[in-house]
């Protein structure tokens, strides 16, 4: 069991990376009480039976996709952009079902990602320095000293867009939109406006043919009416995620109910520092960044820490390393590993390790995503261990935020719809052209 939040370090006495200079304490305090009394986004139940799924997905009987975001914004919260978010996923979901033969878990960086680490604390343009923009959790985006300023109250925001945002998943997901074909239909729709190579008709044509003899033996059930979407975000500012901790009525232990899943990120790991710490306290399934210089003794002392009893699905390393490095820096990372008896959901996030700056735009190029993730499975495939699931930052809009794909989005392209609030997003033809490229990997799985 993990240590509750009575134990160990008291709050705030650990050294915690990549906090905003809260300029008023009392007010952050303040608002940590308000949202200690609202109610809970998700249920202790609901992440447990996540964490099932994570387990099963760990031992390939699952495959994890998780995407949405790079940062969600509160003005970014529109019907039309949560569906489109939803609806992506899906797309790519029931692609990667028939890829990989198994049922995949849906997770939406959404519902929570409000908040940024950043590489820098000051943004410099024209020769005027400011805070950098840190999320709509904590300042606003436009480059004035006042709008950068971090905004505690930010945080009931966060808090309500959350609520309905989740509010507005949970209808879709239950109510009739996540129908599989419906779904299927919409990606006949994204194969007919030339939206991707005919290579990929043939696996339509296979899917097509699979539903239609699940209807001619009457084996629709509603298990293909609704879904199972759960939220996931970086666990990133302590005081928020602090006050939506929670003792779980059933068990007596802690939870972090703003979300079903919480990640700790590449810049915010540290063994000793406030993150760990506070991910080790609650019972949620937790993932870990793991960046190129991560060592095989790092990421056991991460295991130790967050999964001391080895609980099955507790544990995902979400690995971003880049396209050149992960074929030479992921092998001693699993051996250890598998030599050592653990188990963990090795995930692959081909967007972090590949960002590049263009003419002052950051960008990743289509090709060196797919190139990260084809030496992720070849790298489980060498080694014979379970390439469990992609993460990755994208949106339902035809954003130009990327570079390459069957679209041919080009570098000149950038300057038309580039609306991201932080890092680059895959838009919604390249998330499914991504698709169904994984759809190929797992199906050689
Ligand atoms: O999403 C990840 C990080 O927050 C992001 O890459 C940081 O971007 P920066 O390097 O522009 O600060
Ligand atoms: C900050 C992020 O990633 P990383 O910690 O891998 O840089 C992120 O996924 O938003």
């Amino acid at each position: 069991m993990s240590a509750d939040l009575s134990t160990g370090p008291a709050p705030g006495s650990l050294p915690a990376a990549q906090q905003p200079e809260w300029p008023d304490p009392a007010a952050l305090a303040d608002v940590e009480r308000q949202l200690a009394a609202l109610p809970p986004l998700v249920f202790a139940a609901e992440c447990d039976a996540l964490k099932e799924r994570v387990a099963a997905a760990a031992r390939g009987e699952a495959f994890w996709l998780q995407g949405g975001d790079c940062a969600e914004t509160f003005a970014g919260a529109t019907a039309d952009a949560i569906r489109g978010k939803l609806k992506t996923l899906l797309q790519m979901a029931v692609v990667l079902t028939y890829g990989a033969s198994v049922p995949v878990v849906k997770v939406g960086r959404i519902a929570g990602q409000f908040a940024k680490p950043r590489s820098s604390g000051m943004e410099t343009r024209d020769g005027v320095s400011l805070p950098s923009y840190r999320g709509d959790a904590v300042n606003d985006i436009a480059f004035t000293s006042e709008a950068r300023v971090p905004d505690p109250r930010r945080l009931l925001q966060v808090y309500n867009t959350s609520a309905a945002t989740l509010n507005l998943l949970r209808a879709h997901t239950q109510g009739g939109f996540a129908d599989l074909r419906q779904v299927h239909e919409w990606n006949k729709g994204f194969l007919r406006s030339g939206g991707a190579t005919t290579r990929y008709e043939q696996m339509a044509r296979d899917i097509d043919r699979a539903i239609s003899f699940l209807h001619a033996v009457g084996a629709e059930s509603e298990t293909l009416h609704r879904v199972d979407l759960w939220t996931s975000h970086e666990q990133l500012l302590i005081e928020y995620e602090r006050a939506l901790t929670r003792i779980d009525s059933r068990t007596g232990t802690p939870y972090n109910t703003s979300a079903h899943f919480v990640w700790i990120g590449e810049r915010t790991r540290q063994l000793d520092g406030a993150h760990v710490d506070l991910a080790a306290r609650v019972r949620n399934p937790i993932g870990v960044k793991l960046g190129p210089t991560t060592s095989p003794d790092d990421a056991l002392a991460l295991m130790d820490k967050l999964d001391p009893h080895r609980e099955p699905g507790r544990l995902t390393f979400i690995i971003r390393m880049g396209a050149g490095k992960i074929r030479d820096n992921l092998p001693p990372l699993v051996e250890k590993i598998t030599a050592s008896g653990r188990q963990v959901l090795w995930v692959c996030d081909p967007m972090h390790g590949n960002t590049i700056d263009v003419g002052g735009v950051k960008t990743r190029r289509f090709d060196d995503v797919m190139e990260e993730v084809r030496g992720f499975f070849d790298v489980h495939r060498a080694l014979g261990t379970v390439p469990g699931g992609v993460h990755v930052e994208l949106t339902g809009d035809d954003v130009t935020e990327c570079i390459g794909g069957a679209g041919g989005l080009s570098e000149p392209d950038l300057k038309f719809r580039y609306e991201t609030a932080c890092d680059p997003r895959l838009n919604h033809q390249q998330s499914l052209e991504l698709a169904f490229q994984v759809a190929e990997l797992l199906a050689d799985r």
